[in-house]
């Protein structure tokens, strides 16, 4: 209507009037900005913006953190605002920072520019920079400064070193009030330039001193409203005197002085002892001259320098600044702090880096100080990659987005007292110190987390998943992405890993980083956080060493158990023989044998195989492991909010597992009627013994409700897995009936027919342990592992993954891998029989995983497996029914198991 007006309005206007063209100048001028800068729909709310100058008076820029606080009470925790020339998101409180810098990652890595980037660094360097030549950059500067110290003990001399100076000059003093600024500014900038310039500088270099407080100034001049008027009208602002022209001579001035130390560098400069990162970056830009777009050449050099310095400098001492200040302020807990170094380090020594842990309240009053000082209080600002959605706002391609970190390190829901002065917030109730998971005041996102394929907004990976094939997916990914990559299809990003080197590397060498099970929705609201397999922490180090301890003292791994399993084949036998070779799916029959066993050793007592009851359950368990591991369970883990409003197959999950959770009950409370502590029957009886003894220690998980979950999870994995097992391997006998004449050859020469075989066999018996390993390896029974969760932030490779990323070391790329095994696609007994026939054990043979979470009912599935199977093959042949030939088709849930399938038992 507006657009109409004037349109019509030009047919009457004087065209020859100088005020008339520039009024219309100006009105095309609105128009096209108005046009460019169209909010699209479902883009977040937020003050309106003036025409070119956006939001910038909207801000107090003083105090842009507060404000920008206080506006998401009117506009909510994702808003919008146009600042300078660009159009930004703030996002505020922890759990939308995580989402944004976390779980989408690859999508707000970004960096926005504007033309005071431009002008002041040309958007080199590492900090502003974007793309192929920033991953370049910032790869150079981890691994040179990785190689000049940082994270090594090397670094360590060189902080006391320069405590040493500090402590001096302090010294000097003598007890009269004196500014720390510079002292503390000097003392740490020292350590970034022992690394970059390969020296320190005195606290009296005037012209280092005037080069610390150029950068102090230029940092605060960046925030100003001149500079956003500048990022908005350049050419004009630059006709105009004003703060933005002592910015750029600030910056002028500190490259010049790093000009000035690279010119040194370059005259005595030997590239084959190189003394610090400019020497580094020297010879880089030799080697990389023809690859122009990774920015190497003496510019990049001036800015990369330019961004160590500054981040190296600033942020550290002012952080100690601050602490200074709390320390001041609060002297009762400057004495605290005295006390413990008093007591750990004494007086005779400085702390070093292996007294932290020791030092629980000095490190939470650290940590306090970087949260009250809030340093960087809206991070460094990023910008998105691509157009994407986060919690139901479109944010588009090329939008700045600022992560208000104050938001997160005062968060309400996050911190016991989020505005006073509290070391409390770092402690646990046994005061030993815990990082809380909003303590991010280097801003959440791991910059450098695994690849991985272009992921959509909401649905994630799934696009790319062929859900039946996902193990198999994960190895063409890596073909792409490297043996450590990321891919969402669980909710957050996974970090998946690849080939029996990677796997063993990281299972082995980040054993306590890795010994948490991350939370998924669904399995969370069928057990919370309770049992053995989805438990994390304390209470799931207490289970299971308690349920390992029990379940050794009743027979799991030994030789007293024998008899039960001999029991329980002489059982599958005569149920099968009573078949009279005719066809019959075997499957609940080995699910009944199998289970027998841990029902034992959990329950204490077996179970029919006419009890039709316990037949129901052992399918409903069948049922519910495969919709666990389906695109149901995928969906309710990524959408549980939607998932718990919506009918469809994964509530009938929750019903199954309902139904195995009140059998697990009623064992227990029958259990608690005739239960007599001085004569344990079973892993109950004990675990109802233990709960009397650790009644004080609530999160060792000693309760009823935990030992219905324990007791179902023993019992389902100890069911599942095995009989799954088996399963496969009668497939793989009526498969390859000349393998399963050779192992019935080896069981007559060694067994005979007169009696079970036993576990004294197994080393007798080298053909059929290798068909039974060979089963294992090709059966693949659970081919993504379960998944792992990181405790801490962890390093793995050369990715940093946050604490609570799940990680899954892929089974399948282990038990195929084309490095380990001769022939991984085929079922070859030979992969474990050296050339005399014997068994050899296989390095890459890990179908129970490794690590500390590893399977714990290895030894007693081993035992079951040789048992159960060497015995079927003693008295039955296998064939499949006239007319079928056997099908290695699968079902994929949480484990890998063959379709149902019928075969023909003949008794030998
Ligand atoms: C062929 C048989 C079996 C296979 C292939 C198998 C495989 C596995 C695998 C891959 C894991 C995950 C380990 C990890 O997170 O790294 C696991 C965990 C587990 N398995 Fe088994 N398993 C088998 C038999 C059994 C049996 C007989 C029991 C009964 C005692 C059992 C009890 C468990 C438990 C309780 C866990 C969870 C351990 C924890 O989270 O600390 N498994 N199993």
């Amino acid at each position: 209507m507006v657009l109409g007006n004037i349109l019509s309005s030009l047919a009457s206007v004087q065209w020859t009037d100088v005020g008339t063209v520039l009024l219309m100048f100006f009105i095309f001028l609105l128009i096209s900005y108005h046009l460019r800068n169209r909010k699209p729909r479902n883009y977040p709310p937020g003050p309106t913006p003036l025409p070119f100058i956006g939001n910038v008076f909207n801000l107090d820029a003083k105090q842009p953190h507060i404000h920008l606080t206080k506006m998401s009470a009117q506009y909510g925790n994702i808003f919008s605002l146009r600042l300078g020339s660009l159009n930004t998101v703030v996002v505020n409180t922890y759990s939308l920072v995580k989402k944004a810098l976390i779980d989408h990652a690859n999508i707000f890595t970004g960096r926005p520019t504007n033309d005071v980037l431009k002008r002041i660094i040309k958007c080199q360097g590492v900090t502003f920079n974007n793309g192929y030549s920033w991953k370049q950059q910032r790869r150079f500067t981890l691994s040179t400064l990785k190689y000049f110290g940082v994270g090594k003990r090397s670094l360590e001399v060189i902080i006391m070193e320069e405590y040493k100076f500090l402590h001096q000059t302090i010294m000097e003093t003598n007890g009269l009030p004196f500014d720390p600024h510079y002292f503390i500014n000097n003392a740490v900038s020292n350590i970034i330039c022992n690394m970059v310039f390969g020296r320190r500088f005195e606290y009296t270099d005037q012209r280092f001193l005037n080069m610390l407080s150029l950068m102090s100034k230029a940092l605060k001049l960046q925030t100003s409203v001149w500079i956003q008027l500048y990022s908005v009208f350049p050419y004009v602002m630059d006709l105009l005197p004003g703060p933005h022209k002592d910015l750029f001579s600030c910056f002028h001035q500190v490259c010049a002085f790093i000009k000035e130390e690279v010119d040194k560098h370059y005259a005595d400069w030997d590239p084959s002892s190189p003394r610090d990162f400019i020497d580094c970056y020297l010879t880089e830009i030799q080697k990389r001259k023809d690859d122009l777009e990774a920015g190497f050449h003496e510019e990049g050099l001036q800015y990369a320098v330019l961004d160590l310095f500054v981040a190296g400098t600033e942020t550290t001492s002012t952080t100690l600044l601050w602490a200074f200040v709390y320390m001041m302020k609060y002297p009762e807990i400057q004495e605290k702090v005295q006390e413990e170094i008093d007591k750990v380090v004494g007086r005779s020594r400085r702390p070093n880096i292996d007294d932290r842990p020791s030092m629980p309240y000095t490190d939470a009053v650290i940590h306090e100080v970087q949260r009250m000082g809030n340093v960087v209080p809206l991070s460094v600002p990023r910008m998105t990659n691509e157009d994407t959605i986060l919690e139901s706002y479109y944010i588009p391609k090329g939008t700045q987005i600022i992560p208000n970190l104050t938001s997160v390190l005062f968060d309400q829901t996050k911190w016991k007292s989020p505005y006073s002065f509290d070391p409390q917030n770092f402690l646990n109730d046994q005061s030993k110190f815990e990082k809380p998971e909003a303590f991010i005041p280097f801003s959440a996102a791991p910059k450098n987390f695994p690849p991985g394929p272009w992921s959509l907004p909401i649905i994630g990976d799934l696009h790319h998943i062929e859900h039946n094939k996902i193990h198999l997916q994960v190895a063409k990914f890596a073909e792409k992405y490297g043996d450590i990559l990321s891919i969402r299809f669980l909710g957050p990003r996974i970090v998946m890993l690849n080939g029996y080197k990677r796997v063993k590397e990281v299972y082995l060498q980040q054993g306590d980083n890795l010994a948490d099970r991350p939370v998924l929705p669904m399995i969370y609201d069928i057990a919370e956080d309770k049992g053995l397999i989805g438990a994390s922490g304390y209470k799931w180090k207490h289970q299971r060493r308690f349920a390992l301890s029990t379940l050794r003292n009743f027979g799991l791994g030994k030789k007293s158990l024998e008899p039960s399993i001999h029991l329980e084949c002489c059982f599958l036998n005569e149920t099968i023989s009573n078949e009279n070779g005719r066809p019959f799916n075997p499957q609940i029959l080995l699910n009944n044998a199998v289970s027998n066993v841990i029902c034992v050793l959990v329950f204490g007592n077996r179970f029919e195989y006419s009890d039709n009851d316990f037949q129901n359950l052992l399918k409903n368990i069948n049922e519910a492991v495969y919709l666990d591991g389906s695109i149901w369970a995928q969906l309710y883990n990524m959408f549980p909010w939607l998932m718990r409003q919506l009918p469809g197959p994964h509530k009938k999950s929750f019903a199954l597992w309902q139904n195995v959770i009140d059998f697990a009950r009623e064992k227990v409370n029958a259990h608690r009627v005739d239960y007599d502590p001085s004569n344990p029957r079973d892993y109950i009886d004990c675990f109802l013994a233990e709960m009397e003894k650790l009644e004080d220690d609530t999160a060792a998980g000693f309760d009823v409700e935990n030992l219905c979950i324990c007791a179902l999870d023993l019992f389902v994995a100890g069911t599942e897995t095995t009989s799954t097992t088996l399963y496969w391997g009668l497939l793989y006998m009526i498969k390859y009936p000349e393998i399963q004449a050779k192992v019935q050859e080896e069981i007559d020469c060694v067994v005979g027919g007169s009696r079970q075989p036993s576990l004294s066999d197994r080393d007798n018996m080298p053909y059929t342990n290798a068909v039974i390993h060979e089963i294992q390896r090709s059966g693949n029974i659970v081919p993504l592992n379960l998944p792992r969760a990181t405790v801490e932030d962890t390093l793995i490779g050369k990715y940093s993954i946050p604490k609570g990323t799940a990680v899954i070391g892929s089974l399948t790329s282990v038990l195929f891998d084309e490095s380990e095994w001769e022939t991984p696609h085929s079922f070859n007994p030979g992969h474990f029989l050296d050339a005399e026939g014997k068994f050899r054990k296989r390095v890459a043979f890990l179908p129970f995983s490794l690590g500390k979470r590893v399977c714990p009912g290895e030894q007693l599935a081993r035992m079951e497996l040789f048992l159960f199977f060497s015995s079927l093959l003693q008295c039955f042949t296998f064939s499949s029914p006239a007319g079928v030939e056997p099908s290695m088709d699968y079902k994929l849930g949480t484990t890998r198991c063959p379709q149902p399938y019928k075969l023909c038992a003949l008794s030998r």
